[in-house]
């Protein structure tokens, strides 16, 4: 399972956390504007707009999970397992490999509306980058800080959703995700009254009761819903820290434990890491399972009109800070 999120203080941050029983080995990778991109059935882009994310990097090539881009566009790929449907590859239009989805959109638009229009013109294909490495069944989040769009291939066709609560987590399908959230329009942070009967004599004996109700499982729906209580109404101050913190604080309403999630004898899917990015600034927070010291990488402290790709291993070591 995976969960990801934008958030608004004084600047637009946006993340997820990448729930699953292994990793593939990620990377932090920046990608310079004159690294030179070849799309598979796209043609070639020399030079485009710098982006940096987590990447499985292979052959030099970045395979990104999530990036933003120089000028502030995001995007995220979580899992839509028997959902996702891609299309053969097609004369006339913009073929696109799922794989290359996020580099497509991130190197070629500056904005959210701009994606939106580029969006038109592509045909989603299931070309895989690999034998190795199969088409992964998935569905985007996209997001700067004009708005958000949920974008899902489907047998049906490419579906692309206005998300105003901006989050995606996995299955069902985006629309059905944003009805349920009608089931839960009682919620509240603040305390209930009494609306069951007048004739009982019905008290709040705790704090937090305006959230009984918000559902606590692992579930891609119940996620989803505990995910969007929380960020709607998590109240952040506007400075780097505590936005940032805040932001890790609303993914970690949803993060996984070892052992609570078994995907097969003695398998247990976790929370491998947790990203926040600041769209403006172009930083990349993350934390991993091992290690929840926030660890930044700023894609502006390289040069971004270079030609090779800059990648840092995701650092998976706790270090206390000790005291005395
Ligand atoms: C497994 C990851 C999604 C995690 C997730 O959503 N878990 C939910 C599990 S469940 O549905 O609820 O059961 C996805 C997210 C991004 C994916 C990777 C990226 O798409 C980049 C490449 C794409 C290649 O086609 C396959 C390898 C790959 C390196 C993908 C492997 C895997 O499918 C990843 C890592």
């Amino acid at each position: 399972m995976c969960t990801a999120a934008t958030y608004q203080t004084k600047d637009f941050y946006m993340g997820r956390t990448l729930d699953y029983e292994f990793s593939y080995g990620e990377k932090i990778a920046i990608m310079p504007r004159n690294y030179p991109l070849q799309f598979r059935h796209d043609g070639k882009k020399i030079t485009h707009y710098a982006l940096i994310g987590m990447a499985h990097v292979i052959d030099d090539y970045p395979l990104y999970y999530d990036a933003v881009n120089e000028k502030g566009l995001g995007m995220a790929g979580l899992n839509f397992v028997g959902n996702a449907c891609y299309n053969d590859v097609q004369e006339n239009v913009r073929n696109v490999a799922q794989y290359e989805f996020i580099p497509w959109i991130l190197s070629q638009c500056a904005s959210l509306n701009e994606a939106k229009k580029l969006i038109k013109e592509m045909n989603l294909v299931k070309t895989p980058y690999n034998e190795q490495l199969p088409a992964a069944s998935l569905h985007w989040i996209i997001a700067d800080k004009s708005g958000c769009i949920t974008v899902e291939s489907v047998k049906e066709g490419l579906k692309v959703y206005e998300n105003p609560v901006g989050i995606l987590t996995n299955n069902p399908a985006f629309d059905k995700q944003m009805f349920n959230l009608n089931n839960y329009m009682f919620l509240s942070p603040k305390q209930p009254v009494n609306m069951f009967s007048k004739e009982l004599d019905l008290k709040t004996y705790s704090r937090g009761m305006g959230a009984l109700g918000l559902p606590g499982d692992l579930s891609s729906m119940s996620r989803f819903v505990r995910v969007a209580f929380t960020k709607m109404n998590a109240k952040s101050k506007s400075s780097e820290k505590e936005s940032v913190n805040q932001f890790f604080h609303i993914l970690g309403s949803v993060e996984q434990q070892r052992g609570c999630c078994e995907v097969a004898e003695e398998k247990y899917e976790i929370t491998i890491y947790t990203s926040c990015w600041n769209s403006q600034k172009g930083i990349y927070y993350y934390t991993t399972y091992d290690r929840r010291q926030i660890t930044a990488v700023n894609m502006h402290k390289i040069n971004l009109d270079g030609q090779q790709l800059i990648s840092y291993p995701m650092l998976n070591d706790e270090e206390f800070y000790e005291q005395n």
